[in-house]
């Protein structure tokens, strides 16, 4: 590839600054030559080999330890990125606030030749280390900073191009870096916008989860930014103090770039504060005139619900309209349902807590931010319990005693969602009923609305839903009036939704919308507590007039190895089915009870049908039947291989070698027929 004229410069730059000593007329960004002065003053070496000392495994997991916010909030919007970026030979990387590296993801490529310069988790990237890089200089400059190739004080990392912002957190400071690196060739210049992009989501999220308790004011200077990413947010307290201003809110008051913003709402801006509460709970879905003391204009509007000027000081007041979600600290289920109570179908999330890791993650991400205004977003195949996970979410939450109203949005017909989402007012359209409706949206008010199949929805659905959520009013169809509405929002989906963004069935700035957290649930065969919800479903399912009902060993030992493709519906009605098939005097499950195409036969295909399936439940479970799996080999080969074997084993008996196999007898003689 040719050598650019940029390259050539910053060749003549280094050839005057490390061989020369001269520095005054170097044709540089002015943030670079900075850093390599700095590196110079504090004696980095250019020529040094840039492996330096990574971490050890604990060092690594400490630093995690100490950014357990910053990582949980960065996984999902790196992988955003990373989806923007894939296939350029690039990563996306989290640093802390001292450069070490925590997380990183890329094109497998890429990360193993970046790894030969140590840009990896756990190495540190801080400019006293590495000398100028994109994350160590933009802890220092604390502002979006771009490194290209030779740029780099080592001579080494002259292979990089690095694009990295910083992530400030609530407090104005410097809470960690995202950065964009990849090979020096293939540098992009849309790469730090990106950059900035990401790490001004996550500051916005950080900023959320910080304050949930307090009121939250966004503005901007232009009215159609209030509502995006580029929306300044006033953390305020009931009584008017401004507790947290976001880094967008502190530059719109002309607050220095890492400085607090503190004081009382009127001595900011031209207004006292109980007037814009005043003004805002009378009209919810307008913007609010605002003016700075120095006369700016500005556009402002509540988040959430708004309080009364004497609610504002209750706000702990659990009986107080809508702010009960303030009473409960986070992570503490309400207290008020009765810990596991299915049958009412008010379970909580610690009810769904069954001894599963990856389960418990998602268990413990969720009730991190419960009352907290952020919405939930469960992935997971069909029916892993994403309904239930947020009904369960619903029923341990502050607002438990609100509305829980499902939609189901792939099941709905195109031309009725909207009336069904967003009500209608009578005669709006023909055939509506003369009262109208009221839509499931203006339903949920004062709880949670439950968007299922949330991938499913026409993308003109998802336009008008965008807006509800940004303006928290609806307008029904036909109405003239818009109607305030405070949901907590979790929606539900077996797509990945990052996929389905990135081939246009669904709205970007929607999936930020619903995305507030996502919790991934792993289907039924992955998880490691398969005898627990076999022992809900169970007692679930027997009627207790009917005496104790037990599972044999032989069936729950298949139940842990069969793969459960309908996830743990499947797994219910196979338990209901067995549980009608008992007879009076029965009281345990066996592998007669379970049906058979559980094993993928048809039941009428072995003679001693009554047994087929107990004999392919026994058989699996027994798995007596050690095969070699060498690399290379088909599956076809390996099932003939255990076939002959136990043909082999049980003298030729295909009976007995089916009861091993888990297959009927017609099956194992199609199979045999195939090996001849
Ligand atoms: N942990 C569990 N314990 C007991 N029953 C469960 C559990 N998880 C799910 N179920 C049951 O499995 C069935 C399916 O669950 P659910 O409807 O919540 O799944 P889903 O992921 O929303 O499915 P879909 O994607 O098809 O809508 C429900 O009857 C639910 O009660």
């Amino acid at each position: 590839m040719a050598t650019t004229p940029h390259e050539l410069r910053v060749r003549e730059a280094r050839h005057q600054f490390f061989d020369r000593g001269e520095s005054a007329d170097i044709e540089l960004p002015q943030e670079v030559l900075r850093s390599w002065l700095r590196c110079r003053d504090s004696s980095v070496d250019y020529r040094d080999d840039g492996r330096g000392d990574p971490e050890g495994r604990s060092g690594l997991d400490l630093a995690r330890e100490r950014s357990q916010s910053l990582l949980s909030n960065a996984a999902g919007i790196m992988e955003h990125v990373f989806e923007q970026i894939r296939a350029s030979g690039s990563m996306v990387i989290l640093a802390d606030s001292q450069g070490m590296i925590l997380h990183s993801m890329g094109d497998p490529d890429f990360v193993s030749r970046a790894q030969r310069v140590a840009l990896q988790p756990g190495s540190s990237w801080s400019e006293s280390v590495r000398g100028t890089n994109a994350i160590g200089t933009t802890l220092v400059e604390a502002a979006p900073v771009e490194v290209n190739g030779a740029e780099h004080f080592l001579d080494r990392n002259g292979i990089l191009t690095c694009s990295a912002s910083p992530v400030f957190n609530p407090r104005g400071e410097i809470e960690g870096v995202l950065d964009i690196s990849g090979d020096y060739r293939g540098n992009q210049r849309h790469t730090l916008g990106l950059a900035r992009l990401a790490a001004q989501l996550l500051e916005k999220r950080l900023f959320e989860i910080e304050f949930a308790r307090e009121l939250l004011i966004a503005f901007h200077n232009r009215p159609e930014c209030v509502g995006g990413l580029q929306e300044g947010l006033l953390a305020v307290s009931p009584e008017g103090r401004v507790v947290g201003a976001n880094p967008v809110a502190r530059a719109l008051l002309g607050v220095k770039q890492g400085g607090m913003v503190c004081g009382e709402f009127g001595t900011l801006f031209r207004l006292p504060f109980g007037t814009f509460i005043d003004r805002c709970s009378r009209d919810v879905c307008s913007l609010q005139a605002l003016e700075l003391r120095g006369g700016e204009p500005l556009y402002a509007r509540i988040r959430g619900r708004v309080p009364t000027v004497g609610q504002a000081n209750s706000r702990s007041d659990a009986g107080g309209q809508g702010e009960a979600r303030s009473t409960s600290g986070a992570g503490e289920p309400a207290g008020r349902n009765p810990p596991c109570d299915r049958r009412s179908g008010r379970a909580t999330l610690e009810c769904l807590s069954t001894g599963d890791a990856r389960l418990q993650l998602a268990l413990d991400r969720a009730a991190r931010i419960m009352g907290k205004d952020i919405p939930l977003l469960i992935q997971g195949e069909s029916g892993v319990g994403k309904e239930l996970f947020a009904r369960a979410f619903h029923y341990s939450s502050p607002h438990q005693d609100g509305p829980f109203v499902a939609v189901n949005c792939a099941a709905i017909p195109e031309n009725l969602i909207e009336s069904e989402l967003f009500g209608y007012v009578g005669g709006a359209f023909t055939g509506a009923r003369r009262e109208g409706a009221v839509g499931k949206i203006q339903q949920a008010h004062g709880g949670t609305l439950f968007l299922d199949e949330i991938g499913d929805m026409p993308l003109a659905m998802q336009a008008r839903l965008l807006r509800v959520l940004q303006e928290r009013c609806v307008t029904p169809v036909g109405a003239q009036r818009n109607v305030p509405v405070d949901i907590t929002l979790v929606c539900a989906t077996h797509r990945v939704l990052r996929e389905s963004v990135r081939n246009g069935s669904f709205r970007e700035d929607l999936y930020y919308r619903v995305n507030g957290l996502t919790v991934t649930l792993p289907p039924l065969r992955d998880r490691s507590d398969i005898r627990s919800i076999v022992a809900i479903i169970l007692a679930s399912e027997v009627d207790p007039a009917r005496g104790e009902v037990t599972i044999s060993e032989q069936v729950l030992d298949f139940f842990e190895r069969y793969p459960w493709p309908g996830n743990v519906r499947q797994l219910q009605n196979v338990i209901r089915v067995a549980v009608a098939l008992l007879d009076d005097d029965e009281c345990e499950i066996l592998p007669l009870h379970l049906p058979e195409e559980l094993f993928g036969s048809d039941p009428m295909d072995d003679a001693e049908s009554g047994q087929a399936s107990a004999v392919a439940a026994s058989s699996l479970a027994a798995a007596a039947v050690p095969v070699q799996v060498a690399a290379g080999r088909s599956l076809d080969e390996i099932e003939l291989d255990a076939i002959s074997r136990v043909m082999l084993e049980e003298g030729g008996n295909v009976s007995a070698a089916a009861r091993r196999l888990g297959i009927s007898r017609n099956t194992l003689y199609r199979k045999i027929g195939r090996m001849k």
